[in-house]
């Protein structure tokens, strides 16, 4: 009558907290909120109350905080590898992990003019992500990423030229704001070994950060004709400076601002060249999205 047609289970929203102890007396910390997903032979757990096949989601979470304390949690590409992994070798009737974690921002506070040596702060609710699908005999796939990046441009941006017909109310503009929080992933190579993982851990830190300078430098830099546009750029830059990602993927919102009539009192000029005073939208809003692939190789 019925069948099971997809089945995976885990723990989600781990909070996870590590210091590490450096030798100069200063620490460090990461803050990360982990998911697991498992996939495998476990259908008859849901179709016959059959809980041997069942790895609670208790031990899911547990196993965490265990190689949390046994392997570095930094960087995440390489905790959320180390956990699938385990999964995988662990059981064997674990076919596929699917881990995901956000690490939280903890910058180093400046006192006194020196960085503190224990002392952080919440700088923005940008999010650095991960997530890591390791299959049995297939290697890891990875994406990382980059969320809640909130930016503006208050000129620099204009939008014209785009199709107009009788459902089109929008004027052309030359000069707007462009506010938009960024949601960008890039796709690393398949890794077929957590021994290929551990050889390439340096450049997650670069491409992380080599991503994030190439959003931030196009956002300011480049005269935008549109959030297309621009996200276009982006992915081309960031797929020319990290050599092992094959794809890069943007979602955009387009955080609209809108000018005030205020001519109605004394007849106050606040529109167009005179537009000083706007009103922020928060919904409904544009939303911009995109996948932008290296070109395979012409084939000789
Ligand atoms: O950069 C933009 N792209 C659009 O597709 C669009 N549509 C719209 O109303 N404003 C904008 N801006």
């Amino acid at each position: 009558m019925s069948e099971l047609s997809y089945a995976r289970y885990g723990k989600d929203n781990v909070r996870l907290y590590k210091v590490h102890r450096h030798e100069d007396g200063s620490q460090s910390v990461v803050e990360m909120t982990v998911r697991i997903l498992l996939e495998g032979d476990i259908e008859t757990s849901y179709t016959e109350a059959d809980n041997s096949v069942v790895v609670a989601t208790d031990t899911q979470k547990q196993t965490i905080y265990i190689l949390a304390k046994q392997n570095p949690v930094t960087p995440p590409e390489l905790f959320a590898s180390i956990l699938g992994n385990h999964f995988i070798d662990t059981y064997s009737h674990i076919h596929a992990a699917h881990v995901n974690i956000i690490q939280h921002k903890w910058t180093r506070m400046t006192v006194d003019g020196r960085p503190h040596p224990h002392s952080f702060f919440r700088d923005g609710q940008e999010k650095r992500l991960v997530e890591a699908i390791t299959r049995r005999g297939q290697g890891t796939s990875i994406r990382s990423g980059i969320s809640e990046l909130l930016v503006l441009k208050s000129t620099g941006s204009a939008f014209y030229g785009f199709h107009r017909d009788e459902y089109t109310r929008l004027p052309e503009v030359w000069d707007r704001i462009l506010s938009t929080e960024v949601e960008c992933g890039w796709h690393w190579k398949n890794l077929s070994s957590i021994a290929e993982v551990r050889s390439v851990v340096p450049q997650f830190d670069q491409a992380w950060e080599k991503s994030r300078n190439i959003i931030l430098e196009t956002f300011a830099k480049d005269e935008s004709a549109s959030v297309q546009n621009t996200m276009y750029k982006m992915s081309d830059q960031i797929l020319a400076a990290v050599s092992l990602v094959d794809k890069v993927d943007f979602a955009l919102p387009n955080k609209h601002y809108f000018e005030v009539d205020l001519s109605w009192h004394k007849g106050i000029k606040n529109t167009g060249r005179d537009a000083e005073v706007y009103a922020p939208q928060t919904d409904p809003n544009g939303l911009i999205q995109c996948t932008v692939s290296r070109k395979s190789k012409a084939k000789l």
